[in-house]
């Protein structure tokens, strides 16, 4: 038995045959766009897209929860080829802060297992707690901290669904390091090695930007940028034996001062999304043309 917020692997099976039955592309890899990166899945040949509303049991609009009523975030799920590489990229996440549990927050996320993913690329804006760190830096995510998840807020909370994984998943080198040297690697042949760094994102619950004591504390807790979403979709990744490689774009430094005037707002968010969207489009494409997608192997 199920309760009402309960998924179960039939679920994520109904939406996944429909997609089969929609569109040729098999996708093997899957791109999260975070925030203003849209620009991402506009890369992809041959494209079939879906709106959310229109795939059966995937999370829907409610009066109080609506993927696409966070401005930045399309609602789509576009299939299409990067470089010969089959992909499917979700323009427009959902987020806790929107209403939705953290299952239907990561109800894509095993339906993209159930399509063939095997890796997924998951990009975000987020604010600065590292001083090193500039807007428009580009970080490539070598580890999390899941703020609600160690509060017990958890999207592999309730009856474990052995069919994609254990109990008790690892979460350490859940960022694949191959793929981050790639990444790297790829920066500096781009003249991108400038602008990109290698921190520890955090995940809060949003939807409010930190108060200035917040901000302290995370800074302490060795955290390098912050957002409000990922680490529920990198968790049910790892958990299914998805290969994982995240980024976060800075698109703002968070404050830390009480002397500071300054603050954030979603519409500066986006600028910087904006500014640098072709960047991110350009690493991300190089990238999944590098990776060896038949033996899961970069
Ligand atoms: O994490 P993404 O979806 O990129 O969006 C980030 O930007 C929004 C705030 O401006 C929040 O949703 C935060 O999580
Ligand atoms: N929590 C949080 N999320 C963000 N997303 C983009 N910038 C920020 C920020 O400064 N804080």
């Amino acid at each position: 038995m199920h309760s009402k917020d309960q998924i179960c692997y039939e679920d994520y099976q109904q939406s996944a045959d429909w997609l089969l039955s929609q569109t040729q592309h098999r996708p093997k890899v899957a791109i999260i766009c975070g925030s203003g990166l849209g620009l991402l899945a506009d890369a992809l040949k041959c494209q079939d897209s879906f709106k959310y509303g229109d795939i059966p049991g995937f999370p829907q609009s409610t009066v109080h929860a609506i993927a696409s009523s966070v401005q930045g975030h399309a609602g789509r799920l576009v299939f299409g080829e990067l470089k010969g590489k089959t992909c499917v990229c979700m323009q427009g996440r959902f987020h806790m802060y929107e209403g939705h549990s953290l299952c239907k927050v990561t109800f894509p996320i095993r339906v993209f297992k159930l399509l063939g993913v095997e890796t997924l690329i998951v990009t975000n804006a987020a604010g600065s707690l590292n001083d090193t760190y500039h807007c428009g830096d580009i970080m490539v995510i070598k580890d999390h901290i899941n703020l609600p998840g160690l509060a017990g807020l958890n999207p592999l909370n309730g009856p474990n669904e052995e069919k994609f994984g254990p109990r008790f998943p690892p979460m350490s080198g859940v960022y694949d390091k191959h793929l981050r040297r790639m990444a790297f690697d790829i920066c500096k042949s781009l003249g991108f090695a400038q602008f990109v760094q290698e921190g520890v994102y955090c995940m809060v619950g949003g939807p409010n930007f930190e108060s200035i004591a917040e901000a302290r504390l995370l800074h302490r807790l060795g955290v390098d940028a912050v957002g409000m979403s990922t680490a529920p979709e990198v968790l049910v990744a790892g958990h299914c034996g998805m290969r994982v490689f995240g980024l976060s774009l800075i698109t703002n430094k968070v404050v830390k001062s009480y002397e500071d005037t300054e603050s954030v707002n979603h519409e500066s968010v986006l600028e910087v999304s904006k500014m640098r969207s072709e960047t991110l489009q350009t690493l991300v494409t190089e990238l999944v043309s590098r990776m060896d997608i038949n033996n899961n192997t970069a």
